[in-house]
């Protein structure tokens, strides 16, 4: 469902952060991107949901060509792929139920749809009780919990996560792991970049390491395998 074809991105500046990234990724795969500070994971992410475009190369997703598509189809696009960032990028003066319903709004659901959806993943993530309150009332681990309710409320078949876990303690980064693996198990592909070892290497699925804008690694039930 998604392939990168020697895929290369050199940023205004020079950098390049793509250096020929090549990879196939199946619907319904759970997979971890990891590598050292500055490798490229972020880029390699970004290019996914056309946050940034690559400079050459072909990145495909349900058969669509990400590298031509127009701007104006990148909306349309955004809207079959739930993200999840570091820092959860919550609305703050709406409240949690405002945050999650808001991504069915703008595609003007039906008001009937939109409640029994919204209400659907908050309960999923454990946060249908807290519906009316707002992100600054809530714990980190319970912001990243609405960040995830609204990137599955509408149904995509990917979710890409940036280092979902990066703000959060070990026992509430656990609880996060468990919600996306409850989300992978019901079919949704979820592409994950990481810093955290101890998750990759006890919540086993395929690792692919990015090393200087290049896939060094590629295991179908692999290690987090770097030092610090
Ligand atoms: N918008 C940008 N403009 C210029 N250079 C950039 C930009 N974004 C990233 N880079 C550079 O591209 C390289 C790869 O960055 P990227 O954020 O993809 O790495 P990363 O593996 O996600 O790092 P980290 O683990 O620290 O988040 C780095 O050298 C970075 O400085």
């Amino acid at each position: 469902m998604i392939e990168m074809i020697n895929v290369y991105k050199k940023y205004p500046n020079g950098i390049v952060a793509a250096n020929g990234i090549n990879v196939e990724i199946e619907q319904g795969e759970f997979l971890y991107v990891v590598g050292p500070s500055g490798a490229g994971k972020s880029t390699f992410i970004k290019m996914m949901y056309r946050e940034e475009r690559p400079t050459s190369g072909e990145i495909i997703i349900n058969g669509t060509n990400l590298a031509k598509l127009k701007a104006s189809r990148v909306p349309y696009l955004r809207r079959q792929i739930g993200v999840v960032f570091q820092d959860f990028k919550l609305l703050p003066k709406l409240n949690v139920y405002e945050n999650v319903a808001y991504a069915l709004e703008v595609i003007e659901e039906a008001p009937s749809v939109i409640r029994t959806r919204v209400m659907e993943v908050l309960e999923l993530v454990g946060l249908k009780h807290k519906a009316r309150m707002f992100p600054t009332e809530l714990s980190g681990g319970e912001q990243q919990r609405v960040s995830i309710a609204r990137s599955i409320v509408n149904t995509p078949k990917l979710v890409i996560a940036d280092e979902p876990t990066g703000n959060l303690d070990p026992e509430t980064s656990w609880e996060i792991m468990n919600i996306f693996e409850e989300i992978n198990a019901r079919g949704t592909t979820i592409i994950m970049a990481t810093h955290n070892r101890e998750i990759v290497n006890t919540i086993k699925h395929r690792v692919i390491a990015i090393e200087g804008g290049l896939i060094t690694r590629d295991d179908a039930r692999g290690d987090y395998g770097y030092e610090g």
